[in-house]
Formats: C-alpha cells, structure tokens, sequence
C-alpha cells in the first residue's frame, strides 16, 4: 500500500471533512492542487501523472504468482537465501506483501478508471430511477449553469436543497458543511416529470464570484463524493448514476483534475456501480451554443 499520511486540515473550511482516499492515499491531486502556485492554477496533471496512474504502467508480479520452474538459478538462489533463516524468511515476506500490496493499488486503479465511464449526450435524458449529480454551493442557490436547469425541471427537489442549506442548516449560523452530499428522491408530482434522483455535492461554500479557489473545490469533490458513494449504497435499486463534468464551468476547475480526484476515490471503494459522464457534444466552430440545451 502506498504511503499513509494524514490528510491535511481545511483551514478555509474547518468542519470540511477530509476524504477517506486523502486519508489512505495522501490524495495525490487534491493535494498537488491545494499545494499549487500562488495564482491558485491546478498543476497540470497531464505533466505531472499522478501516483495512481504511475501504478498502473508496470505492475509487479509477487515471485509467489511465479512457477518455480520460471526461476532463473540467480532468482532460485536469492529466494532459498532470504529463506534460509527466520529473519530472511519474514522480510521475503514483507517483500511478497509489498509487492502484493502494489498490484492490488495497480487493479483497485485500473477498475476505478473503467467505473467512470464517459459520454457524450444529455444528462437529463436518463431513464426512471437514475441519479443525476451535479456540484453545488452551500448558499442554497441554483442560480446559473447546469443548476439553473435543475432548479427549472426539478422545483420541488430545488425547494429541498434549499431548505437543506437555508432552513436545517444556515449559511451563516450553521452552513452545511462542505464536502457534503444531499441525495434528493424523486419529487416532482406533475404527469410525466421524470423519477429522478438528484445528487448534490457540496464542492464550494459559496458561487459566483465567491466561489471557493478552485484547489479548494478539488479537496472538497472528494469527501463529497465519498458520502454520495455512501449514500448510493444504502439504495441498492438504483443502477444509474449519472454525473455532468462537475466543476468544469462556473466553478472553473478543469475537468481532468476533478476526474483524477473522483477516480482516487473509487479506488478505495468497495463497489462496483459505474459512474456516466455526459457532456454535451461540442458547438460547431463560429457557433455560440447556449449553454444549456433546451428540453
Ligand atoms: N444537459 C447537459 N448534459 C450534460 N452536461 C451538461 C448539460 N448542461 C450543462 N452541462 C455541463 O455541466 C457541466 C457543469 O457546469 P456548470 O458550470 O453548470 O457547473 P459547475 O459544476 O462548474 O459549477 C457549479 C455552480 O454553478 C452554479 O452556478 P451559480 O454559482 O449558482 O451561479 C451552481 O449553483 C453551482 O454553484 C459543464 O461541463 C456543462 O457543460
């Protein structure tokens, strides 16, 4: 297992809790962003792999998945050597752990990346059942973006994250905490509305101008997504979990940083369910696309 050290605390967000993954992995991104340039720029994750995707590149075998009949003479002799006493024995043991500890991180990364599938197309346009997830402020609003758009074919599920942030809780008194999730059952009543589910996951305290730096946003997708993961677990009868490009516009993180971020997280997750990404097609060149396509 790679190195374990304590995540390091929100000092902006005292009660944001750190994620499990920051927790066992030392959450590469989310830390490398939050350790980032004074001008708040996420690191390019393209230049810099992260220790997840160097794991994948070469996975090494344990020598107890290799036939004795493979062994080189060389092999066979360091192996009978580090046998040879108890001592020897136990760090051939670790040894083996060690490697095996390194290709099991290789496999838990490998299923991560294939849990997040991507696509192009429309979130909205899922069936019955599905779980849409976009990211959200703890301010109660929904006021532009992806979240204006659920705010208009789900009022009565806005209406709930609303209470949640404004009435449960307070933005000044007592705001929801970020890196938090609110997962929303179906709630709109009028003929032919869509049963969907609508997770919430507090990335930023606040929006617009006030939205949190984006190194910030990227420490809180984690927890927030771990809760929803938490939370999806406790309703085994939805298998649809579809997600938009979280954070990619309004909240202005590029989308290949919180992507590093959500498949940390799947690695130390125990299910199996996918992630979908939707994004929308591309507009033509010379072309202003309104930003989000009408129903
Ligand atoms: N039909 C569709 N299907 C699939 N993908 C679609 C789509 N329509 C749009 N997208 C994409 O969905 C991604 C998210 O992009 P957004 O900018 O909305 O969200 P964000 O997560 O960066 O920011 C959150 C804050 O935005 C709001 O605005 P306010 O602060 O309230 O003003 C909230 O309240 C939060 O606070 C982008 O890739 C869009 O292309």
């Amino acid at each position: 297992m790679a190195q374990k050290r304590d995540a390091e605390p929100d000092t902006e967000h005292p009660g944001a809790p750190p994620s499990k993954a920051a927790k066992m992995t030392g959450d590469a991104d989310a830390d490398a962003a939050a350790h980032s340039d004074a001008t708040g720029q996420t690191p390019d994750i393209a230049k810099n792999p992260t220790r997840e995707d160097s794991k994948t590149v070469f996975p090494k075998l344990s020598f107890e998945t290799i036939p004795s009949s493979k062994m080189s003479n060389e092999e066979t002799k360091t192996s009978n050597e580090e046998t040879a006493s108890p001592e020897a024995g136990a760090k051939a043991q670790g040894k083996a752990k060690a490697t095996d500890d390194e290709q099991h991180d290789a496999n838990s990364a490998k299923d991560a990346a294939s849990r997040l599938e991507e696509h192009t197309g429309d979130l909205f346009a899922a069936p019955d059942n599905s779980v849409l997830i976009h990211a959200c402020n703890t301010q109660g609003v929904w006021g532009g973006g992806i979240a204006k758009e659920f705010r208009k074919r789900y009022p009565k599920a806005f209406k709930e994250y609303e209470r949640h942030c404004l009435s449960i809780h307070h933005p000044k008194r007592n705001p929801v905490r970020v890196g938090t999730c609110l997962l929303i059952g179906p709630r709109e009543v009028k003929p032919g509305a869509p049963k969907h589910w609508i997770g919430c996951l507090f990335t930023s305290a606040g929006h617009g101008r006030k939205k949190d730096p984006a190194p910030m946003i990227l420490r809180h997708t984690a927890p927030a997504f771990e809760d929803l993961l938490d939370k999806l677990n406790r309703e085994p009868q939805l298998m649809e979990i579809r997600m938009c490009q979280i954070n990619s516009v309004l909240f202005e993180v590029p989308w290949r940083a919180t992507r590093e971020v959500l498949k940390g997280v799947l690695a130390t997750d125990a299910g199996h369910r996918k992630i979908h990404v939707y994004s929308l097609p591309a507009a033509p060149q010379g072309t202003i696309r309104s930003f989000v396509r009408k129903r």
